[in-house]
């Protein structure tokens, strides 16, 4: 396990940090069953969604978890390295976003087929180098020790959400593609179709099935029948029945909230001292409401990119899934900036040190 956790033990003590590690693994493991369980309860229960209300965990995603999860990025990287937060940080971070976010929404407006397929494979990376985080630090596995093992378990991780639904629910993965793009262009989605075809969402289900072989298989290997493994083996298979046989949207809207962006905040209350104090106090209202308050500002600066990038799509949004999809849009355009602040906190934290496979 990375030794990352040392500026923060020096500020807290060890105990006070292992408390609230131990608080935030509960919460993660907990509200990752429920994720999976509620997915399945819902269909098992309602049958066929209407398509509204498929939408509304990316509705509530809003303010609740979703958005907020990243309004926190101007703090993340002082905090994590003990500095200040001070002018020329957030500055650094306002001209990230600006940047990388403003050619990704170039990117959107001149090649938006081509901007899909990049938010499929940014969110891929995204939500497995998340998970990865939570395996090591928050599960406690020891078989991710190397660059080789840490990629094939990103890919499996980020996989599952982006990969599963393609397989399973081919329509609504190429209703919501066509909406997306067909916000800036109508005619450019057709460029698409190919990866719909029966034939290479068989080739890709099966190489993907592999990966999730290979990465539990390793685990198995390396570390026996162990708890963190039993763990891996759980959560895997278990967002594997998440994204087969629940439809994407509820499933995706559902791990977006309590499996990614709550494990992200639950990563930023970790390298925030006075929250970890807090947290090992098990005073877990004032730990929650320091981040809310953290995040609130630059949740409503994400709203104010919401409503720009409405007013730029040249087609009006006026169909549920028209408005959920300029909701992705916008997403995209802030997680592309997210990705490089959270992969430098990886960085900070040591999950990419330069050991080997
Ligand atoms: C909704 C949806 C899809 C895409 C969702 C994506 C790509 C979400 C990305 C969210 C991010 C990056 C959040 C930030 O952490 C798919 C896969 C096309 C399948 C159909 C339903
Ligand atoms: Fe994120």
């Amino acid at each position: 396990m990375p030794d990352n956790t040392t500026t923060l033990e020096r500020a807290t003590g060890p105990v006070t940090w292992s408390r609230a590690r131990d608080w935030a693994s509960v919460v993660s493991l907990a509200a990752g069953a429920m994720t999976v369980l509620a997915g399945l309860a819902i269909v098992a229960v309602a049958g066929s969604l209407p398509l509204w209300v498929q939408f509304l965990p990316l509705l509530v995603s809003v303010l609740v978890l979703g958005l907020p999860h990243g309004a926190v990025d101007h703090l993340v990287l002082p905090r994590a390295r003990d500095e200040p937060v001070t002018r020329r940080s957030l500055a650094a971070i306002g001209l990230l976003y600006l940047t990388v976010g403003g050619a990704y929404a170039v990117v959107w407006v001149f090649a938006p087929a081509t901007a899909f397929v990049l938010f499929i494979l940014l969110t891929l990376f995204h939500w497995g180098q998340g998970d990865v985080y939570a395996m090591i630090e928050l599960i406690g596995v020891d078989y991710l020790q190397g660059r080789g093992s840490r990629s094939l378990t990103i890919l499996v991780r980020g996989g599952l959400p982006m990969i599963v639904p393609l397989i399973a629910f081919p329509e609504q993965y190429a209703l919501v593609a066509e909406t997306l793009v067909g916000l800036f262009d109508p005619a450019a989605a057709t460029a698409l179709e190919p990866a719909f075809q029966p034939g290479v969402r068989l080739a890709v289900g099966l190489g993907f099935a592999l990966a999730i072989v290979a990465a539990l298989g390793r685990g198995l290997a390396h570390s026996g029948v162990s708890a963190p493994w039993l763990i891996d083996a759980g959560e895997t298979l278990g967002l594997v029945a998440l994204f087969a046989f629940v439809p994407p949207i509820l499933a995706i809207g559902l791990y977006f909230c309590l499996w990614h962006s709550l494990r992200h905040i639950l990563r930023t209350m970790l390298i925030d001292d006075r929250a970890v104090a807090a947290l090992s106090r098990g005073a877990v209202g004032n730990a929650s409401r320091r981040f809310i308050r953290d995040a609130a500002p630059l949740t409503g600066g994400a709203i104010v990119v919401l409503a720009t990038i409405a007013l730029l799509v040249p087609q009006t949004p006026a169909t549920v899934p028209q408005i959920a999809g300029l909701y992705l849009v916008t997403i995209a355009v802030l997680t592309a900036p997210h990705v490089v602040v959270v992969s430098l906190l990886d960085r900070e934290q040591q999950f990419w040190a330069p050991e080997t496979a």
